[in-house]
């Protein structure tokens, strides 16, 4: 099994603000839910916390957070305590369907290397943000497919890359 990172990011690959996304694309929510659905989702506490309560855990998806906190508990999610330790037993398990990296910031540049996709959401905003996605080098990444820029209902351009690695 592979592993892929999903995220959504804004110019400059600002994907979070104090541990919100600032924005509304229900289109990539969406998007996000029908690519994870039935597969492996791994995350960081600080993701796990930032999941509003009613999508907490991600329902139809094994749900993993990874963090330090030895006394940590995450009703409805698994939790390990290395990255690597967690990636490693999830791609053991013979199911077909990637381990999905959901987040955050930390989670993706620990899990760069090791993954084989990545499914990015292109949100059309300069907005200010603390937290990026890491840089894609193009030496390493093909993008494999893009969608035209969409509108969303709410106004915001955006549009789907898949990476895969060259
Ligand atoms: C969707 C946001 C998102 N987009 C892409 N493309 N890649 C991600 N890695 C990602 O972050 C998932 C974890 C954070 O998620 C949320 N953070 C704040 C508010 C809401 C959420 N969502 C709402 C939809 C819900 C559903 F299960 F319905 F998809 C999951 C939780």
């Amino acid at each position: 099994m592979s592993i892929a990172l999903i995220w959504a990011e804004a110019r400059g690959g600002v994907i979070g603000d104090g541990g919100t996304i600032p924005w509304h694309v229900p289109e990539d929510l969406a998007h996000f839910k029908e690519l994870t659905l039935g597969g492996t989702v791994v995350m960081g506490r600080r993701t796990w916390q930032s999941l509003p309560e009613r999508f907490r855990p991600l329902v139809g998806r094994r749900n993993v957070v990874v963090t330090r906190d030895r006394d940590f508990a995450a009703a409805g999610a698994e939790v390990g305590h290395s990255l690597d330790e967690v990636l490693d037993a999830s791609v053991r398990d013979e199911s077909s369907a990637p381990v999905w990296v959901i987040g955050g910031g930390d989670i993706y540049a620990q899990s760069l290397a090791r993954a084989s996709r990545l499914e990015i959401t292109e949100v059309d905003l300069d907005i200010a943000g603390d937290t990026r996605a890491p840089r894609i080098d193009p030496a390493l990444w093909a993008v494999a497919h893009e969608t035209d820029w969409l509108e969303s209902r709410t106004g915001i351009r955006y549009r789907f890359v898949s990476h895969s690695r060259r």
